[in-house]
């Protein structure tokens, strides 16, 4: 892990992003394996309620992932406040046995912002931090700028950094010629993909090969289809709720066995898309709650889910042999 210091010292290569196979920096941080994007929990009035977080995460490390994300999309970043974010992941790391990996989620929209909350995560225990592209502004989000905030955060950052792409979210795709560009910098490890285009994570593998960058499928319902074109691991909604079967999933794939890793992708491809791109944050709270987890209400303006849509949630997962 590059300290600071080593952060500071690497600068004047990384202003270039110019970088070949060795990082020189250390033994870089493996993320290979599955992450839940972890749900935050409130009470009824809306506030963070960490007796619910804390419980979940004593389940969570009875499962064999690699770590979590604390505030990737599903943790209602855009919600909490600066405060709120950092506590939570001060917590989680608390509560966390030491070799599971935290993956903070520090992107603000702006660069300065980025910079000042990737430092406060590092600050709260954060062995890494996943930095979503900034979108308000989308339409001027293009490879120029991208590469820009990426780099300045990178520069600055005492952990090591995993780019995020969600154009589900953010309407906007961190475009293939940055992640290449990027994929130099000795402090930028990683690409969590969620956009689920197969060909553009098999490129993004390809093009960084002859580096130490490691992709990560942003989603459980190409998770093998993104292994068995060079992912390293999974950061997946889904994994909130069956993160024993992702695990198992992400063992398959590891041991080439193909048939049986098709089977189980096959049925976590309904309850995934329920979760996600259909449905979203609700549901997803709402089935962590039929498997035993605190998920609950969102903060506002996020809804509950409809009747018939619990309706329809349930039977995603019913029909593939999980309810
Ligand atoms: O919450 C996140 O962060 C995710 O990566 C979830 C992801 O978008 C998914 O589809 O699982």
């Amino acid at each position: 892990m590059l300290g600071a210091g080593a952060a500071r010292g690497l600068r004047a290569v990384s202003r270039g992003v110019h970088r070949t196979a060795s990082r020189g920096a250390g033994p870089r941080l493996d993320l290979s394996g599955i992450y839940p994007p972890i749900a935050t929990p409130f009470t009824e009035q809306e506030d963070l309620d960490y007796r619910k977080l804390e419980e979940n995460l004593q389940k969570y490390a009875q499962i064999p992932f690699k770590g979590l994300v604390v505030q990737g999309s599903n943790g209602e970043y855009p919600y909490l406040t600066e405060e709120e974010r950092v506590e939570v992941v001060r917590r989680v790391r608390l509560s966390l046995p030491r070799d599971k990996l935290v993956m903070a989620g520090s992107g603000c929209e702006s660069t300065r912002d980025t910079v000042r909350m990737t430092e406060r995560m590092a600050g709260a225990g954060a062995d890494a931090v996943l930095v979503v592209t900034p979108c308000f502004y989308k339409g001027k989000m293009d490879s120029r700028a991208l590469t820009h905030h990426f780099t300045q955060v990178a520069d600055s950052s005492p952990v090591p950094v995993v780019l995020y792409s969600v154009p589900a979210n953010t309407g906007l795709e961190l475009p293939m010629d940055a992640i290449c560009r990027l994929a130099q910098h000795p402090n930028i490890v990683g690409l969590k993909d969620s956009g689920g285009d197969i060909t553009r994570i098999g490129l993004a593998v390809h093009k960084t090969r002859a580096l130490d960058f490691q992709v990560l499928a942003g989603s459980a319902g190409f998770l093998m289809a993104a292994y068995s074109v060079g992912a390293v691991g999974g950061v997946c909604a889904l994994a909130n709720v069956l993160g024993g079967p992702l695990c198992e999933l992400e063992r398959l794939c590891v041991e080439g066995r193909w048939e049986e890793a098709r089977d189980l992708q096959w049925r976590l491809i309904e309850p995934n898309a329920a979760v996600t791109r259909r449905l979203g944050v609700p549901a997803l709270k709402q089935a962590m709650e039929w498997f035993g987890f605190h998920g609950g209400a969102c903060r506002s303006p996020l809804q509950p889910i409809t009747e018939s849509e619990a309706q329809q949630l349930r039977q995603d997962f019913s029909s593939n042999g999980w309810l």
